[in-house]
């Protein structure tokens, strides 16, 4: 049976989202307003779909982002995303194909990296991504967490205020450029993003509920934080146990950050909070006098990254200290491999091509998970996934690579 993989046309999307669902278990059947949502969200070039005899049975999806990388500048990667292939088709190699058609395309255009949270942990180590940015949430038992309850807001001339979805239109995106330049691993929110999360327009396969949104404005009255969270109001017995999940949550500064955690933990009624994917590293369970209050819910891997682009990718971090690294990168499918000198100092890096021997060897999914300075390349090598040529070549990556604080990529895409 062949089976044609291809770009779409307007036309096949009704067709398409149905074989979406249908790969992510969801009900097939597809509604007008879902058709005109995915058709301003998406880039049908970079959309492709595996057709059998005309229906579609495979879906894949790209499209250009912009991810923080240490040091505040941004990188060009191609996201991928809705990547499914139907039950009727699975293991046939249609991933392989849509997969391998991408990034050649994603190379071709010059993107440095692609990028992708994956569903499953086992799916793509294999095309050479590598898992670069981790996530937690914690549940809040607020009672026990310790906090003052009797907080009346900021006492260094802040504030925080209770804003509506269109001011969080107006101030959302300036505010969160500013923690795109401020946080490596967090990626660009498109107007649609906003749009979507804010009531203007909701994704038609979702129940909107209008959540609360929080802005906190420092002592000179500048936004530099945003919380966005629901409750669920419930009771048993005449007492409280509502539970109040947050949606985003971000900012700045830690004043902000610290002020707007302590005014969720001090809103009446609310005993547990659910915190939303944050940074293992977040300030969260630390920031309360009982951190054990801060049950861990989900601890697990969420941003893979596949270099495309050696030397963009690398010459486009800043390093903190100074060294040369000659890494030998293994990349089977030919995007990336090669042998690179990395001269990094705080001031700068260069990345080439060269011919002197490896202090490091490494797959190229493996680079993917060091390039965001969230592992040790000494950890990796003791799992056998990365080989030091040249003693205290391993030392000098972690040195160079790792970062102070870990990357974080709060949006789901
Ligand atoms: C970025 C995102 O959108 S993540 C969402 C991914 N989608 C889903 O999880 C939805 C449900 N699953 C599916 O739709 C499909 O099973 C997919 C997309 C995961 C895989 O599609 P397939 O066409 O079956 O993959 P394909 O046949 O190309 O498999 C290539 C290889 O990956 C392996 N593989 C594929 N999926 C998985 C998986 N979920 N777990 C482990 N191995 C897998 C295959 O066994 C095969 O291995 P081999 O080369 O050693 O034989």
């Amino acid at each position: 049976m062949s089976l044609d993989v291809r770009a779409i046309d307007e036309s096949d999307l009704p067709d398409w989202c149905r074989a979406m669902h249908t790969g992510f278990l969801r009900p097939p059947a597809v509604t007008k307003e879902e058709v005109e949502f995915r058709r301003a969200g998406i880039d049908v070039e970079r959309t492709q779909g595996a057709f059998d005899d005309g229906r579609c049975v495979a879906t894949f999806r790209s499209f250009p982002q912009r991810i923080t990388v240490p040091g505040g500048a941004a990188v060009t990667a191609s996201a991928v995303s809705n990547v499914t292939v139907s039950p009727t088709h699975r293991r046939r190699g249609l991933l392989s194909r849509m997969m391998d058609r991408d990034l050649r395309a994603a190379k071709e255009r010059g993107e440095a990296a692609s990028t992708l949270i994956s569903a499953e942990y086992p799916i793509y180590g294999r095309y050479g991504y590598g898992p670069a940015v981790w996530v937690t949430e914690w549940e809040i038992d607020v009672p026990r967490a310790g906090l003052d309850r009797r907080y009346a807001g900021p006492a260094d001339g802040g504030r925080v205020d209770l804003v509506d979805g269109a001011d969080v239109r107006e101030l959302g995106p300036a505010l969160h450029e500013r923690l795109r330049a401020a946080r490596h691993g967090v990626v660009d929110r498109d107007t649609q993003w906003w749009q979507a999360r804010t009531g203007e327009m909701p994704h038609p396969n979702h129940t909107w509920t209008e959540p609360f949104y929080a802005v906190h404005r420092s002592a000179s009255g500048s936004v530099d934080g945003l919380l966005v969270y629901t409750a669920d109001d419930v009771w048993e017995a005449k007492l409280s146990q509502t539970t109040a999940t947050v949606r985003d949550c971000f900012a700045v500064t830690p004043d902000a950050e610290r002020a707007l955690w302590h005014f969720l933990l001090s809103v009446d009624w609310i005993i547990k909070v659910r915190t939303g994917l944050r940074a293992p590293d977040d300030l969260l369970p630390l920031l309360l006098p009982d951190p054990r209050a801060a049950r861990t819910v989900t601890h697990a891997d969420f941003l893979w990254l596949r270099p495309l682009d050696v030397p963009a990718l690398l010459q486009a971090r800043t390093y903190p200290a100074s060294g040369s690294l000659v890494l030998d990168v293994a990349d089977p499918a030919g995007l990336a491999a090669g042998r690179y000198l990395l001269e990094a100092g705080p001031d700068g890096a260069a990345c080439t091509a060269t011919t002197r021997p490896a202090d490091l060897s490494l797959p190229v999914g493996e680079l993917g998970t060091l390039y965001l300075g969230d592992e040790s390349a000494t950890r990796l090598a003791a799992l056998g996934r990365v080989t030091e040529e040249r003693p205290g070549a391993l030392a000098l990556a972690d040195t160079l690579l790792r970062t102070a604080r870990r990357p974080w990529c709060p949006d789901i895409f």
